[in-house]
C-alpha cells in the first residue's frame, strides 16, 4: 500500500517537471534516475504522526525522500549533513558555513530521523543532531527549485506593455523616496525597462539617478559617458546611422547587465530608440521549435569588438550562447545578440552551424515582428533603464546634433539594491 503510493507520488512528480513553459523550459524530458530504484525498492513510508500530516518520508539507499506539501523531494545524505544550520556548523551571524565538508564521511547516513510537526531531526553517527525545517528543506530542494523561477517577468510585446500602463518613476520621489525606488525597481525587473522622469539634462544629475540603483560598471568607454555621431571611436554608435536591434557588450566575457540613456538634446529629425523583449522572443521560439532553442542555448558564438583609432585601441572577444538558461529549469537569464559584433563562427561543425542559422533566424523574426517593437523618442529629463541582459535596443538614423549620455551598471549591485529592498530578485 505504502508502496503504491510512493510509486504514484513519483509519476506526478515526473509530470510536474515538464511544467512551467513560461519558464523557457526546454523540449527534453529530464530523465529520472531514481525512478527504477522506487519500483524495486521494498522500503515502507514513514508517515510523521498525526497520520493526517502531510509530510512523509523514507530513507532510502542513497537518499532521504521526502513528500511535503504536495512535493516529492530527495536529499543526499552529505548534503543533509552539509547543510546543518547548528551553531557549531553554521555561523547565523556572517551566513557562513563553519563545517569543514571535507571531514564530512562520503558514505555518511542518519542512525536516527524523526520528523515532528515542521522539523526533521537527523542524528548522525557521532551524535551531532541536524534539524531542519520543513518548509527550508522544500525551498531549497532541486525539486523546489525546478519548479519556480528564479526571476518573475511579465514578458512583453508592444500590447502588453502598453496596456500595463506602466508609470514612469519622478526624479524627485525617485531621489527621495524608497518606495517610488522599490516600485522602479519592482517595474524594471518585471519588464527589463523603466524610465525615470524630471531629471535635470546633465551628465551629474544622471550620474547622481544611477547611484540610487548601482554601481557604475566603468568599460573602455569611460564611467558616465556622452556621445554624439561624431565618429570618435571606431564603431557605429559613433555614427547617425540606424542600428538594428542589438544587446550591448556581448563581446565581454559578462556581457554589461543594465544600460543607462538619457538624450541631453537633439536637433533634428528621426533617432527614435527601439526596444523588444528578447525573453518574449525567446519563449515563441521554445514554444515553436523547442530544438531551435536548445541549439541557441548551446552553440558557443563568439563576439568581438577590434578598435583601431590612433587614441583607442582595444580588441574584446566574449563566448557564450545566444540564449544563456539555468540548466536546472531552462529559464533563460540572458539573452547576447548582436549580429553587428558577432565574429567568426569556428566553434561547431559546419552541420551544426546550418542548423543553428535556422534557429538563429527563427529567432530574429520573432526579434523583427512589428508587433514585439516598443518605440520611444528619448527627450531631456527622460532617463531609460534598460536591462542589457534581456531587452535589446536599437535607434533609427537621424540627422542634426544629438548627444546622449549614460553608462553601464553592475548587475549584481542593482539586484543587491532590489533585493536589500525586499524585491525577489
Ligand atoms: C554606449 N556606448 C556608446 C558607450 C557604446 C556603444 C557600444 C557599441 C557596441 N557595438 C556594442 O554594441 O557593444
Ligand atoms: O544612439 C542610440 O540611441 C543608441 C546607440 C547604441 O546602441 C548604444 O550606444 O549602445
Ligand atoms: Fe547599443
Amino acid at each position: 500500500m505504502a508502496l503504491t503510493r510512493g510509486i504514484v507520488r513519483l509519476s506526478v512528480c515526473l509530470q510536474s517537471s515538464c511544467r512551467g513553459a513560461a519558464l523557457l523550459h526546454s523540449a527534453r524530458a529530464p530523465s529520472n534516475p531514481g525512478r527504477e530504484r522506487v519500483l524495486l525498492s521494498s522500503v515502507r513510508f514513514q508517515h510523521s504522526v498525526p497520520q493526517s500530516n502531510k509530510c512523509q518520508w523514507q530513507l532510502r539507499e542513497d537518499c532521504l525522500e521526502l513528500t511535503y506539501g504536495g512535493l516529492v523531494m530527495h536529499f543526499d545524505y552529505v548534503w543533509l549533513r552539509d547543510h546543518c544550520r547548528s551553531a557549531s556548523c553554521y555561523n547565523a551571524k556572517t551566513n557562513q558555513r563553519n563545517l569543514d565538508t571535507a571531514d564530512v564521511a562520503l558514505t555518511i547516513r542518519p542512525i536516527k530521523t524523526r520528523v515532528d510537526d515542521e522539523t526533521l531531526f537527523l542524528t548522525w553517527p557521532d551524535g551531532h543532531i541536524t534539524r531542519y525545517n520543513l518548509g527550508w528543506l522544500a525551498r531549497n530542494s532541486y525539486e523546489g527549485q525546478k519548479q519556480s523561477a528564479m526571476q518573475p517577468r511579465i514578458l512583453w510585446n508592444l500590447d502588453i506593455y502598453t496596456n500595463a500602463n506602466v508609470p514612469s518613476a519622478s526624479w524627485e520621489a525617485f531621489m527621495n523616496c524608497g518606495d517610488e525606488l522599490k516600485k522602479f525597481l519592482h517595474n524594471f525587473l518585471l519588464y527589463g525597462i523603466a524610465f525615470v522622469e524630471g531629471v535635470p539634462a546633465t551628465i551629474e544629475d544622471t550620474e547622481d539617478v544611477t547611484q540610487r540603483v548601482s554601481l557604475i560598471r566603468e568599460t573602455m568607454y569611460g564611467r558616465m559617458w556622452s556621445f554624439t555621431s561624431d565618429f570618435s571611436r571606431g564603431d557605429t554608435a559613433y555614427t547617425k546611422l540606424a542600428l538594428d536591434r542589438h544587446t550591448d557588450t556581448s563581446y565581454f566575457q559578462e556581457p554589461c547587465g543594465i544600460q543607462v540613456f538619457h538624450c541631453l538634446r537633439h536637433e533634428g529629425t528621426g533617432g527614435r530608440t527601439l526596444l523588444v523583449d528578447g525573453f518574449h522572443a525567446a519563449d515563441k521560439v521554445f514554444k515553436q521549435s523547442p530544438e531551435n532553442f536548445d541549439l541557441l542555448a548551446r552553440v558557443p558564438i563568439k563576439h568581438e569588438y577590434i578598435e583601431n583609432m590612433s587614441n583607442h585601441r582595444n580588441h574584446m572577444i566574449g563566448i557564450g550562447p545566444v540564449l544563456n538558461v539555468y540548466p536546472w529549469n531552462n529559464e533563460v537569464y540572458m539573452i547576447r545578440y548582436n549580429n553587428y559584433d558577432r565574429a567568426v563562427i569556428n566553434t561547431v561543425p559546419y552541420d551544426v552551424v546550418q542548423r543553428w542559422y535556422v534557429a538563429h533566424r527563427e529567432l530574429t523574426m520573432e526579434l523583427r515582428r512589428p508587433e514585439n517593437e516598443l518605440w520611444v523618442k528619448l527627450k531631456p529629463g527622460k532617463v531609460l533603464f534598460v536591462d542589457n541582459w534581456r531587452v535589446l535596443h536599437g535607434r533609427e538614423s537621424f540627422t542634426g546634433l544629438r548627444q546622449l549620455c549614460g553608462c553601464y551598471l553592475t548587475r549584481d549591485d542593482v539586484l543587491n539594491t532590489a533585493r536589500s529592498l525586499g524585491l525577489q530578485a
